[in-house]
């Protein structure tokens, strides 16, 4: 399976939201300008309550920015659409339905015919690893295979991005690591852009291209760190030196009155106390 590798360019032009209404109306992203290439994978990295949820909401449709523009391939987002594949942190699955049919609903909603459909779930299961589960159902699963479920599930409308919103937050470290492992074998295989949000350092490390740090609400882009880690990663580049001088400076960016090493004069000591590295934020 492969998407068009041309496809997926995201523009996120000035960007303002406000939430709420009356006086308790504030304003939760401030002038967020974001472009993605077609098939890169960008993490978006902030504190709670930053507003990266309320990012990826006007991403896929679900929110309409106050003052600014959002666009996909050239179009602008105007409502949710299955060329935006979404994934959540909890599962949105019918557990009344098997693995398989959960995988090919998005075709029935198209409707394919049931045995095309079924049978490109069944390939989907495939590439997540799943083989052999497409007829149990979804509560007979642990948490990181029905995460897989819901990727394979996204994967079938051919997304031209994947938004995906903490999608591993709910699993342990183990399973964790190996979602994100199997993600970007997945991501390698399919070329999709994806939008990765999360609060975890380690994470957006291991995973993207680039990151793009964002403020405390109102929610900004203070900062974006390319990564050269080559690929395919693994677990070693966890403990990599350069691994460890960006965990830092990133700790430093997301914790304010910290002082801010500039990247290239990170010592291996870096700027941040190693003993900030084991508070999570
Ligand atoms: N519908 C809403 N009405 C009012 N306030 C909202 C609404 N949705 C979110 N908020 C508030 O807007 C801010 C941004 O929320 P958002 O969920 O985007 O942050 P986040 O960075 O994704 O947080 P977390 O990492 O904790 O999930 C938060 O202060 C949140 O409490």
């Amino acid at each position: 399976m492969s998407n068009n590798a041309s496809q997926g360019k995201i523009e996120i032009d000035r960007v303002h939201i406000r939430l709420g209404a009356g006086k308790q109306e504030f304003e939760a992203l401030q002038d967020v300008s974001i472009s993605v290439a077609p098939g890169e994978f960008v993490c978006i990295l902030g504190p709670s309550g930053c507003g990266k949820s309320t990012l990826l909401g006007a991403l896929a449709g679900h929110l309409a920015p106050s003052q600014g523009s959002v666009r996909v391939d050239g179009l602008p987002v105007s409502g949710p659409h299955p060329d935006r594949g979404l994934v959540f942190q909890h599962h949105t699955l019918f557990p009344w339905k098997k693995v398989v049919e959960n995988v090919a609903f998005g075709l029935k909603m198209k409707g394919i015919p049931r045995r095309q459909r079924l049978q490109q779930a069944h390939d989907l299961l495939k590439l997540v690893g799943l083989e052999g589960f497409e007829n149990v159902y979804p509560g007979q699963l642990s948490g990181g295979m029905q995460q897989r479920v819901e990727i394979a599930r996204v994967l079938i409308n051919h997304p031209r991005v994947m938004l995906m919103d903490e999608p591993f937050g709910a699993l342990d470290a183990q399973t964790r690591l190996k979602m994100q492992e199997l993600l970007l074998e997945v991501w390698a295989r399919i070329q999709t852009s994806i939008v990765f949000i999360t609060h975890d350092i380690d994470e957006a490390l291991f995973l993207a291209d680039r990151i793009l740090v964002m403020s405390p609400r109102p929610g900004r882009i203070i900062e974006e760190i390319p990564l050269e880690f080559a690929r395919p990663r693994n677990a070693e580049l966890l403990t990599s030196s350069r691994f460890t001088q960006l965990k830092r400076h990133c700790m430093a960016l997301l914790h304010p009155g910290a002082h801010v090493a500039p990247l290239e004069r990170l010592s291996p000591l870096g700027a941040v106390p190693a003993s900030l590295l084991q508070f999570a934020i």
